[in-house]
């Protein structure tokens, strides 16, 4: 018996369906959801998943700009273009790609943009009001990541929810948005004792690390729902999770694929943000 396997792709892919549909709604009003993101450096990872922003929010109808910036950009620079993207009428959200170069301090990046456009949903003022369980713009993989679970009704409440990762774009805010449903919520990290003992009691295993095969089948209880937000660039190219998939498989009830798992799901949840954003800048609940 193996588990079965969650497809982000095909749910994203369902996802964007709809949202094309709302966008269409705006467009009669005429409202046109508007990303700007920017990008600072020649990254390849980050330069192929700004790519993937600018074709789903085509596929869409979002009005999505990207902004190429050298890494030689002063950390003044980018919050004057912040600054600047901040009162721009047109704009419904501000994205700045991560990870940014040494010299530039994230957290007064995250910090600058207004919360109103935060659609990656990292201000403090965001993460506070999702800390509180109100509604906002919840970081995109770990609303992902919930609405995959939701979408297979997957139960949440009452379940020991273990969160392998403590970072704050994926471990940390994942973790709040299952305690938000009434998990029981453990975060493991790399100061963890005996990791194994947590990971084997898991009903639901969220694995964040970027460390290839990191989880294994003996680290995972029975029927377990295993997540993977792992994306691993092997020697050969190809792309792999941080749980061994093949074995993980056997032993799981549900489990996501790396690729085509949870990495389509961030994207998707960002155009949800910016439609949201658009329609809040508007007063419209449709
Ligand atoms: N400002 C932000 N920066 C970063 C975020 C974020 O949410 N906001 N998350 C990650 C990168 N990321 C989006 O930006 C991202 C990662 C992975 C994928 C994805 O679709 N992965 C595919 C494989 C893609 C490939 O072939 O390389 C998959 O898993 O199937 C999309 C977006 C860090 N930075």
């Amino acid at each position: 018996m193996g588990a079965e396997i969650i497809y982000g792709k095909d749910l994203a892919a369902e996802l964007r369906l709809e949202m094309k549909e709302e966008v269409k709604k705006l467009a009669e009003k005429g409202i046109i959801p508007g990303l700007t993101v920017v990008l600072i450096g020649d990254d390849p990872a980050s330069q192929s998943y700004v790519k993937g922003k600018q074709k789903a929010s085509d596929e869409v109808g979002v009005d999505s700009n990207l902004i190429k910036l050298p890494d030689t950009t002063s950390q003044q620079e980018l919050l004057n273009l912040i600054g600047d993207l901040n009162t721009d009428e047109n704009i419904h959200g501000i994205l700045v790609q991560l990870p940014l170069p040494d010299h530039i301090e994230e957290q007064a990046v995250i910090e600058a943009i207004s919360p109103e456009k935060d659609v990656d949903g990292f201000h403090p003022i965001n993460i506070g009001r999702m800390l509180t369980g109100e509604d906002t713009f919840y970081p995109c993989t770990p609303f992902g990541i919930l609405t995959m679970l939701k979408s297979k009704n997957i139960e949440i409440a009452g379940k020991h929810a273990v969160v392998v990762g403590r970072s704050n774009i994926v471990g940390k805010p994942v973790g709040q948005l299952l305690l938000n449903e009434h998990a029981t919520v453990t975060y493991c990290h790399s100061r963890t004792k005996d990791m194994k003992k947590y990971t084997t009691e898991a009903d639901i295993l969220i694995v964040a690390v970027g460390k290839q095969h990191f989880i294994k089948a003996e680290d995972i209880k029975p029927g377990a729902v295993v997540i993977d937000v792992g994306v691993n660039r092997m020697e050969n190219g190809k792309l792999t999770g941080d749980v061994d998939f093949e074995a993980a498989s056997e032993k799981a009830s549900y489990i996501t694929p790396v690729p085509r798992g949870v990495g389509p799901m961030t994207i998707t949840m960002l155009l949800h943000n910016t439609i949201k954003s658009a329609k809040q800048h508007h007063q419209l609940s449709f």
